[in-house]
């Protein structure tokens, strides 16, 4: 220590000591403040500004060393190799360009530090390259412990010098860590000076390509030079840079400012580093003081104004810790009834991003879609997913005493108030429907709407009577019954109900609704307006429906079906006027299948469209073959009343037959005139129109009503063979029949008799002027190939 003093104190000048000293502080403010824009800045403008900053520090450490060799007289003759001198600049500036690159790599403070040691090192292998140059006539004698010191120092003041300068970007750390480089590099200087000793040696020889000393103040004022020069490139590409980010920040502050989203920046401690005012409209902050405030005193702030109700503290460690750990936050908290979803975004430094996003309206669309997704939109029920949810969970509750019990509901007939009264009515039905079965539950159960005129009832209750499912049935049922007023119409409409029982008749929800809907078939089979429960036959009854199903679409591939005939005679002249065509099916396996068996399962699966048209045809073509005053009956099913092609398919089936129009006569029931009356009307009068003849078939089992002849001018009237059956034994039969035969005579209408066995029968008709008589009297319906053996043999000789 006394020999580094000593040497400082007797063996250098001070004037140019200070100057050394001024250059030093001058270089290592401007390295320090490069390093802070290498730092701030990515790959190769980082590159160029560590290349600047290690050039500043590099010619700083070097023109300190030589001004200091200056101010120390080695004595006469000294001088300074040319090359080596250069070399100990390269190795200032390389060395230090190495320290700075490592210290600016990342935040760890070893890394810094690290940088800093190898930039002491570049300031240690500058000085003994730097004294390696000098040449006088004497031999330097180096003292290891205090060459080591020199080293030791310049490394740790020169690492600590970079800690404190990345510690912060302001004022006070970069003075502090200006002064600990000049440190860093005069303390090595010194020290390092001190650990010489000249002794004298004439014998040296000095070379030729030295530099004497007071040339080498012309080196040192270009170093000095080159820092200046340095400095204002740096300072005018730092002006450059300050005036972007001006406009970038003016740019940034509009585009926060403007944001729809509410946001605010938090350092690594939880201070707000920048927020838009949005946010604090929105988390309830406005007006209160938050630029460079900690998160944790504006809670609490808000907390002692009953404006936040939760921990602050806890709240606090939470976010801090998560940025901490890089994990991303997202939550929904509820300010002045708004729902706001804040996202907390950890940012690369240290320190969160919040995001605040007000998703009320969202929420509550969502909320709609939702709640539209899971219920009816006409009724409010829910529908068929929610119902399998609460019938779901309803099971999983569900207790050993508790009884559950699954209702199919199905409006009767609705289908047809549907289509003569509009869809308007249909929906206002609808609605009644389902406001009266809330009625009839208790709050325990569910009403639910499947679709179309399907509801469903989940009765759930906890110790009652096994009747109360009975019960509840009967009291639906007549509810349901009761007439409705709606918009001015008074309507009847009944309802059928299907029941299955858990746990006995299916423990999931899929069991239990197909269950009951089996049952509401057998409901509806068994006359409607009823309920019936779910029986383990049931299934079976529905699984050969299915293949029946199945086998009817196959068979009008495999040309299965025949039409046969049935003679009409003429009451009067007893001669065949007409023959009616009724399919029959050819079963591969079943053998001949009559029409009641699969007409009304072709009209439930719509098949009857294609096998009427089918009928049609073949019929025509037969009649084609007839005597001309002999007409052919067609079964016309009110289904085929709805397809639209009805009118074109019958008259390419006389197009394609060459049948004449008048030839041909079509049968259809009440219940055709029930559909959507305006447009069936308007297909008959079509059909009429074309010269085809219309019966009203099966007349007096329906409606029956007078005014169905009032609305079309039915060609014929056929009355139903109930009534003719029984015309011998019941008056009232005699009577309907007596009524139909005279209307028919006064609206100038043919009545046919259906279902006549009898002579006794035929006898009557006879008497009470009914036109036509049809039935196994005469005949039985036969093959087409039989028609002309029914045509030429008189009917007593059938029948025998
Ligand atoms: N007990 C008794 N029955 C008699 C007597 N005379 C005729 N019948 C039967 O009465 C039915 C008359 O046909 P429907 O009332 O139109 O009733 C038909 C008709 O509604 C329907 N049908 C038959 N073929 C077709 C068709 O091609 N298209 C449509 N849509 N329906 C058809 O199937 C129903 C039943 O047809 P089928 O079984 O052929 O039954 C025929 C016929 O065989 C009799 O003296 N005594």
């Amino acid at each position: 220590m006394y020999q580094v003093l000593n040497c400082l104190v007797t063996e250098h000048d001070w004037r140019l000591v200070v100057l050394g000293g001024a250059i030093c502080w001058l270089a290592s403010a401007v390295a320090i403040s490069l390093l802070h824009r290498a730092r701030a800045s990515q790959g190769r403008t980082r590159a160029i500004w560590v290349g600047l900053d290690a050039a500043v520090g590099g010619c700083g450490i070097w023109a300190t060393h030589f001004v200091a060799m200056l101010a120390y007289d080695p004595g006469a003759g000294a001088g300074y190799n040319i090359p080596v001198t250069l070399i100990s600049l390269v190795f200032a500036v390389a060395i230090s360009a190495v320290g700075l690159g490592i210290a600016s790599l990342n935040e760890r403070r070893w890394t810094v530090a690290m940088g800093g040691a190898v930039v002491g090192l570049g300031v240690a292998a500058m000085h003994y390259t730097g004294m390696m140059a000098l040449e006088l006539p004497a031999r330097i004698v180096w003292s290891p412990g205090i060459v080591l010191a020199s080293v030791v120092f310049g490394s740790v003041f020169a690492a600590m010098a970079l800690v404190v300068a990345v510690r912060r970007d302001d004022r006070s750390h970069t003075l502090a860590a200006t002064g600990l480089l000049t440190v860093a590099i005069v303390s090595h200087h010194f020290t390092a000076m001190g650990a010489v000793t000249l002794v004298p040696d004439p014998t040296l020889v000095i070379d030729e390509l030295t530099i004497a000393p007071a040339a080498l103040s012309f080196l040192i004022a270009v170093a000095a030079f080159a820092i200046l020069g340095i400095s204002l490139v740096a300072a005018m590409l730092d002006r450059r840079s300050s005036s972007e980010l001006h406009q970038q920040k003016v740019l940034l502050d509009s585009a926060i400012g403007n944001m729809s989203q509410g946001l605010c920046m938090f350092d690594a401690e939880g201070r707000i580093l920048l927020f838009n005012e949005r946010y604090s409209e929105m988390m309830d902050r406005t007006g209160m003081p938050l630029q460079g405030r900690m998160l944790i005193d504006v809670l609490q702030d808000q907390k002692s104004n009953g404006k936040w109700d939760g921990d602050p503290d806890e709240f606090f460690n939470m976010v801090v810790a998560a940025a901490k750990a890089g994990e991303t936050l997202t939550r929904v908290v509820t300010r002045n009834g708004r729902s706001i979803r804040v996202v907390d975004q950890p940012k690369k430094g240290g320190g969160w991003v919040a995001t605040f996003e007000d998703i009320t309206e969202w929420q509550q669309a969502q909320e709609r879609i939702s709640h539209m997704a899971r219920h009816d939109a006409l009724t409010n029920l829910p529908n068929r997913t929610l119902f399998r949810e609460q019938l779901e969970k309803a099971l999983r509750l569900a207790k050993r005493s508790d009884q559950l019990a699954v209702f199919c509901l199905d409006l009767d007939h609705f289908k047809e108030i549907n289509d003569t009264l509009g869809h308007p009515v249909g929906d206002a039905l609808l609605k009644e429907v389902a406001r009266r079965l809330g009625e009839c539950v208790t709050e325990h159960d569910t009403v639910a709407r499947l679709g179309g005129d399907e509801f469903a009832v989940v009765q759930f209750c906890s110790d009652c009577d096994p009747s109360a499912v009975s019960l509840l049935a009967s009291h639906i049922v007549e509810q349901i019954g009761e007439p409705y007023d709606i918009g001015g119409h008074q309507l009847v409409v009944g309802v059928s109900i299907g029941i299955s029982l858990a746990p006995e008749d299916g423990k999931n929800p899929d069991e239990l609704l197909k269950n009951a809907d089996l049952a509401l078939y057998r409901a509806k089979a068994d006359g409607r307006g009823t309920y019936r429960y779910f029986e383990t036959g049931m299934d079976a009854r529905a699984q050969a429906r299915r293949i029946l199903e199945l086998d009817l679409r196959a068979a009008l591939q495999r040309h299965e079906f025949e039409v046969y005939y049935q003679p009409i005679r003429d009451v009067a002249s007893d001669e065949v006027v007409a023959f009616e065509a009724l399919v029959r099916w050819n079963h591969s396996l079943r053998g001949l299948i009559s029409p009641v068996n699969f007409i009304p399962l072709a009209e439930e699966t719509g098949l009857i469209v294609q096998l009427g048209d089918w009928v049609l045809r073949q019929a025509c073509m037969d009649a084609t073959g007839w005597p001309d005053n002999v007409d052919v009956a067609v079964n016309l099913s009110p289904v085929q009343f709805k397809n639209p092609n009805l009118v074109s398919s019958v008259k390419a089936a006389l197009r394609a037959s060459g049948l004449p129009a008048h030839r041909l006569e079509l049968e259809i029931t009440e219940s055709v005139l029930l559909q959507n009356s305006a447009a069936t009307l308007a297909v008959l009068h079509e059909l009429r129109g074309f010269g085809v003849r219309i019966s009203l078939d099966d007349f007096g089992t329906g409606y029956s009503s007078l005014s169905y002849l009032r609305s079309f001018p039915f060609d014929k009237i056929k009355i139903d063979r109930s009534f003719v059956n029984e015309l011998t034994t019941r008056d009232d039969s005699m009577a309907i029949v007596r009524a139909v035969t005279s209307l028919g005579k006064s609206l100038g209408i043919v009545t046919t008799a259906e279902g006549v066995e009898t002579e006794a029968q035929f006898e009557l008709l006879r008497r009470e002027g009914c036109t036509q008589a049809q039935g196994y009297l005469f005949s039985q319906p036969r093959p087409a190939a039989e028609v002309n053996t029914m045509l030429s043999r008189p009917r007593a000789r059938i029948v025998a």
